[in-house]
């Protein structure tokens, strides 16, 4: 299933049908159906069709802006282009146009041969386990996560080929290699960070015969087919969200800025890591263990209900609930849902998550509300971990957006900021 998710790097158009002709075509030219020569064959199409959006509507107005959305986060200011996935606050996210129920994109032959590029890719150079065994145990993993990655940006074959000069319709290239280096490399470095952090510091060597998804399983060392198949579900499905929310942005600001992918990606791992986006997963968590310290292990709506309220009198969020965008249960959510119900129906803490949903029901679930409970299940069991995973699976969405990004041109990110004396002035009718 993850190559489904690394297929939205190739995809060029939102249909199913449309997209899987494109891939065909191209390698029937003989071209080569590797992931450069397919994006090679598309981008002139696609800048065209930038270049034709902006003569035929350039001017036109998408929105406007009000005060609260100035003071209120720029909720919903459509401000920004990103071609890999968008969100419906009823529907939820589709990416290059497919739901969440629908993400079977690529053939096995599409999937095997993204399988095969990225394991070409995967060896972890040693001053990459040296930088994360340096660091204490006790530093958190997402910390140790962007200093792995940024450990790696020597690397970089764009930052080399920028400092040669390198012109500017060829920048995609260098970023499309980074990428893929980058995410071929992100299991080991994941799975190196699971294991100082948590077994001792002894490191599992990969298995050349397995996926990406299993492999990052293994190299924690969770063998069981039921762990690899619930890795290759979360490494798909938390792969993007469009483009507004904060690892995206924070990866996309970063990158108009021409940083490196290396540079970009840890710039949006340490968004990640805020406890109102990717960290909330294991806050979920806490909070779930808290309610069944203080409650039991089952307890009762009513019981429960309260225990929501006290969390909200004491001015503190409920985890996994809520978003900024979606005003529906999360397609994501559901989709972890519908996975327990068949692999983990009788779980005590799958029951304690299906209690909760029954109690809160607005605000909405979001993906992290369930995350917890499968890794939990099958045996990874150290919440602190988990936003690691999340960033494994995001790197997907941010960098196949970072090539586009490249490939299309897109400018230095530079939005004008106000003063409170500006709005006050302007509106208050003093001059
Ligand atoms: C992968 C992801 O990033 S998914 C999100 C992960 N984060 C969480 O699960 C943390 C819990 N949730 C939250 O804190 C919020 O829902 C957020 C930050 C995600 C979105 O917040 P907003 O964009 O302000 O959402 P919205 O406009 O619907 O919120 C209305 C009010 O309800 C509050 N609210 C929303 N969700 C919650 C929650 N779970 N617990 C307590 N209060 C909440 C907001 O803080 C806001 O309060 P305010 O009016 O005093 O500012
Ligand atoms: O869209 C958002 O703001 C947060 C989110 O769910 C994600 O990034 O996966």
């Amino acid at each position: 299933m993850f190559s489904t998710a690394l297929a939205a790097l190739t995809a060029v158009k939102d249909q199913h049908g449309r997209q899987r002709t494109k891939l065909k075509h191209v390698a029937a030219r003989g071209d080569g159906d590797d992931l450069k020569s397919v994006l090679a064959a598309c981008i002139p199409a696609e800048q065209e069709r930038l270049r034709g959006i902006k003569t035929a509507h350039g001017s036109k107005v998408l929105g406007e802006v009000t005060v609260d959305q100035a003071l209120g986060g720029m909720r919903a200011i459509p401000g920004m282009l990103w071609e890999v996935s968008l969100l419906d606050a009823e529907e939820g996210i589709r990416l290059r146009g497919h739901t969440i129920a629908e993400l079977q994109i690529p053939s096995n032959e599409q999937a095997d041969s993204v399988s095969a590029e990225l394991r070409r890719r995967a060896e972890l150079p040693d001053h990459v386990f040296r930088v994360i065994g340096a660091l204490p145990p006790g530093t958190h993993p997402m910390t140790q996560f962007a200093a792995a990655i940024l450990s790696l940006q020597p690397d970089s074959e764009f930052a080399k080929a920028y400092a040669a000069g390198l012109p500017k319709a060829k920048y995609w290239e260098p970023v499309l290699e980074d990428s893929l280096n980058l995410i071929a490399k992100l299991p080991a470095i994941a799975a190196a960070i699971y294991r100082h952090s948590f077994k001792g510091g002894r490191f599992i060597d990969p298995d050349p015969s397995l996926d990406w998804a299993a492999n990052l399983a293994h190299m924690m060392g969770f063998d069981d087919e039921g762990c690899r198949e619930m890795m290759r579900l979360y490494l798909t499905i938390h792969a993007d969200h469009e483009g507004g929310n904060v690892s995206a942005h924070a990866t996309h600001l970063v990158g108009s800025a021409l940083s490196d992918p290396y540079l970009c990606l840890a710039a949006g791992i340490a968004g990640l890591a805020g406890p109102l986006h990717g960290l909330a997963n294991q806050e979920v968590l806490k909070w779930m263990f808290q309610v069944q310290k203080q409650l039991g292990p089952d307890p009762t709506k009513e019981a429960l209900e309260a225990f929501v309220w006290d969390t909200l009198k004491a001015g503190k969020v409920v985890p996994g609930y809520g978003h900024a965008v979606l005003r529906t249960t999360d397609p994501r959510y559901t989709c972890q849902r519908e996975f327990a119900l068949k692999h983990l129906p009788d779980y005590p803490l799958f029951k304690l998550c299906s209690t909760l949903y029954d109690v809160v029901k607005n605000p909405f679930p979001n993906v992290d509300a369930h995350s917890g409970v499968l890794l939990q299940y099958y045996g990874i069991t150290e919440e602190d971990f988990y936003t690691v995973l999340f960033g494994v699976s995001r790197a997907l969405g941010v960098l196949a957006q970072g090539v586009w990004s490249r490939a299309l041109g897109f400018p230095l990110e530079r939005p004008k900021s106000l003063t409170m004396e500006l709005i006050e002035k302007r509106f208050s009718g003093h001059p």
